[in-house]
């Protein structure tokens, strides 16, 4: 492949990263707010069924683009694998206050 070939894809890759980032950035900002509210509320930082359904759209969605779905559900599984492991931060932190606030 000639350079200034490989130099233009690599420019069109870090274009898309920079919007990857700030998407991601506001997804994380979303599921920070999840968080929060399942600690509020004492529901469980896992949510299998929604999981379930979010793992069908992202098959559907993957496949309306032509992406191979199997790299979509990876990615998220990693993804959600860190917010949950977020959540359980965000429940054990609450609890944590609310045991000192009541002593
Ligand atoms: O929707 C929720 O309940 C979330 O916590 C968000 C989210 C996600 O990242 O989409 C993450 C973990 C859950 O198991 C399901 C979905």
């Amino acid at each position: 492949m000639e350079s200034s070939r490989l130099d233009e894809l690599r420019r069109d890759i870090d274009r898309l990263d920079t919007e990857i980032i700030a998407l991601l950035a506001e997804r994380f900002k979303l599921t920070e707010d999840v968080g929060l509210y399942k600690a509020a509320n004492r529901l469980e930082p896992q949510d299998s069924l929604r999981e379930s359904k979010q793992f069908e759209k992202i098959a559907r969605l993957s496949n309306d683009v032509s992406l191979n779905p199997d790299y979509a559900t990876a990615i998220y599984r990693c993804l959600m694998d860190i917010v949950i492991s977020r959540h359980s931060e965000l429940r054990r932190t609450y609890e944590e206050r609310n045991r000192i606030g009541a002593s």
